[in-house]
């Protein structure tokens, strides 16, 4: 590959296992839709970020595969199958780090699948001020210490190490390279909707996201209201669609089996 350009690379958990943090609010039904609406914002900004040299979905989940293929992305099916968090997110970025490194990508933008509100120009301040190897440019959560956006060039510079406090790891991994990481100031990058208090936040900026969108028609922002009075949600329209009651969700660890990894160029 002679793209100078990064990858992006999307991980995404199987939707049916997504959100546990949001069941104190959400239905496994609910959590799962919210989860899939999010990834299709998410992918709907970097598959229209020409300063991406592509993008690369990796997850065990078929229908996430499939909205990514009919999106134009690239498909990595996870080997092993999606193991409970933090393991199952590094091992699946190590897995798309290891295929790019091969295919002599520039580098990789790990864009996690839960950050509804990022815009194009957030990708283009990463992808355009990220620089020849050896990089590093990361972006931290708001709250919880976490890492919302990783770039290194090349793809598999830096060790992986999601998890808790995984900003500071990552930093300080990075230093341990002699790279001093380069940390752009990016609000909507902070704001991935992992707690209670991330969902409240999200619903008091009314967006054109999917992930509003879904929230709002389906009924569960104005039950929030009535959960917790929310001045903002005043204005919201009614309803559309009837609620649906929550489903008990499945067992959310069951071996997954998928082929060969699937080949870069988008099917
Ligand atoms: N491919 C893959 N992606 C993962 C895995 N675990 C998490 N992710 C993705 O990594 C990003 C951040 O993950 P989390 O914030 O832990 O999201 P989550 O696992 O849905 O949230 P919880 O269920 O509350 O832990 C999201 O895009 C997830 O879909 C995994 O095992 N495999
Ligand atoms: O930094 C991390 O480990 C990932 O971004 C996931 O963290 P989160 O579950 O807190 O979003």
């Amino acid at each position: 590959m002679t793209d100078s350009r990064l990858w992006a690379v999307v991980p995404v958990k199987p939707f049916a296992c997504a959100k546990q943090r949001l069941a104190p609010l959400l239905g496994a039904g609910e959590r799962a839709a919210l989860a899939r609406a999010m990834f299709t914002d998410v992918l709907e900004v970097v598959l229209n970020s020409p300063c991406l040299g592509g993008t690369l979905v990796i997850t065990s989940d078929d229908d996430a595969a499939a909205i990514a293929r009919r999106a134009g992305a690239a498909v990595l099916p996870e080997t092993p199958a999606a193991a409970p968090r933090p393991a199952g997110l590094v091992q699946a970025v190590r897995q798309a780090a290891r295929v790019l490194a091969a295919e002599r990508a520039a580098g990789m933008l790990v864009v996690p699948a839960d950050l509804p509100s990022i815009q194009r120009s957030d990708i283009e301040r990463i992808a355009l001020g990220h620089g020849s190897a050896p990089t590093v440019t990361l972006v931290g959560a708001a709250k919880d210490g976490g890492t919302n956006a990783l770039a290194c060039s090349p793809p598999d510079l830096l060790p992986i190490c999601f998890g808790d406090d995984s900003f500071r790891r990552h930093h300080a991994a990075s230093m341990a390279l002699g790279v001093v990481p380069k940390i752009p100031v990016l609000p909507r990058f902070g704001r991935d909707i992992d707690r209670p208090g991330d969902l409240y936040a999200f619903l008091e900026q009314p967006s054109t996201t999917r992930a509003f969108a879904y929230l709002t028609d389906s009924g569960i922002a104005r039950r929030l209201l009535e959960l917790r009075e929310l001045p903002g949600l005043r204005k919201l329209p009614e309803p559309r669609l009837p609620q649906r009651a929550p489903e008990r969700a499945p067992n959310c660890f069951s071996a997954f089996t998928f082929g060969a990894t699937a080949a870069l160029s988008p099917e």
